[in-house]
């Protein structure tokens, strides 16, 4: 049986009522509207699978309610079907310019509106079913498996969009790169999956640490990025500072396992491509580890 909630629009009790009674019986939960504001009241209140929406109605007629309907993002894209007697090639291209997706003759034969109903909700799950799967591919497409921090591909992007911010307004743009320390023994001595964990930890620990709107991703293997707009490299240091003391602090969940990161910090110069940019922090990241791992220079 269905379960879908469906909005009934009419300024006649009695059409409410056996349209009810025919939806109802096929298990449909129903709202119902007696005029065309009142419809688009409830429509936001009820959020319907579908609304059935008379034409003539006094005051605001069917096809300016649906107009309006159109206009409100959190109903728009609810379907609506024009339950009417005129039914001229006029009529219908005025009511489907409305928004409708389709109309059922008045007076109507209930097989016929039944089927119009089901067709258009299960045509209302198929599009919901295909945004959400949307944004979860987009979603996939610029995450890391493994650590669920933005990927290298979509880091360099964010870093490109930044740079272009701020060459416009003139705001300041930082990076922090890190790379865990001797990474390579923890998967020798530990196995790879363990390797998998601790960069788990790593990330959530970058995570927990950035602000809002710094953008935390893993820019490699064992390598992380973190972007800070608008932010003194001074601060930009300290941030990674941070990161460092809470990751060298972090207890891995294993028992003797305790890792540290190194890291580089540079600030963005006017008309540097930002492959430079990224290259600068890297080297700076690489006298962190000539001088001793567990550091960060700037
Ligand atoms: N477990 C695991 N290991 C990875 C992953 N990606 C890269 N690695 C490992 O990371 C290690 C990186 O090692 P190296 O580049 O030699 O550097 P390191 O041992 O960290 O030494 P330093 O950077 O000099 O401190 C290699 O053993 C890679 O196999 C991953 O997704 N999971």
């Amino acid at each position: 049986m269905a379960k879908e909630t469906i909005l009934i629009v009419d300024d006649i009790a009695q059409n409410l009522q056996i349209l009810g009674e025919v939806l109802s019986a096929q298990g449909y939960r129903v709202a119902v509207a007696t005029n065309g504001l009142q419809a688009i009241d409830v429509a936001q209140k009820v959020k319907p699978d579908l609304i059935l929406l008379d034409v003539m109605m006094p005051e605001m007629d069917g096809y300016e309610s649906c107009r309006r309907m159109k206009n409100i993002p959190e109903i728009e894209n609810i379907p609506v079907i024009f339950l009417t007697a005129r039914n001229t090639s006029e009529d219908l291209v005025a009511g489907f310019e409305a928004g409708a997706v389709d109309f059922v003759s008045k007076p109507f034969i209930n097989v016929e509106l039944l089927v119009r109903v089901k067709t258009q909700v299960r045509m209302k799950h198929l599009v919901e079913e295909l945004e959400r799967k949307n944004i979860e591919l987009e979603n996939k497409a610029i995450h890391d498996d493994l650590t669920g921090l933005f990927n290298h591909g979509h880091m360099f992007e964010r870093l490109t969009h930044c740079q272009e911010i701020g060459v416009r307004y003139g705001t300041s743009l930082s990076v922090i790169m890190f790379d865990v320390d001797h990474f390579k023994s923890v998967n020798d001595n530990w196995g790879h999956q363990v390797g998998d964990q601790v960069l788990k930890k790593v990330s959530q620990i970058i995570k927990d640490t950035v602000r809002k709107t710094d953008i935390a991703g893993r820019y490699g293997g064992e390598e992380f990025m973190v972007i800070c707009q608008e932010t003194t490299i001074e601060n930009t240091y300290a941030l990674a500072e941070r990161i460092r003391e809470n990751i060298a602090q972090a207890d891995t969940g294993y028992e003797g396992l305790r890792v540290t990161i190194s890291g580089g910090v540079a600030e963005s110069r006017v008309g540097e491509p930002v492959e430079q940019l990224v290259n600068r922090a890297d080297e700076l990241l690489y006298e962190s580890k000539n001088s001793g791992r567990n550091k960060i220079t700037q």
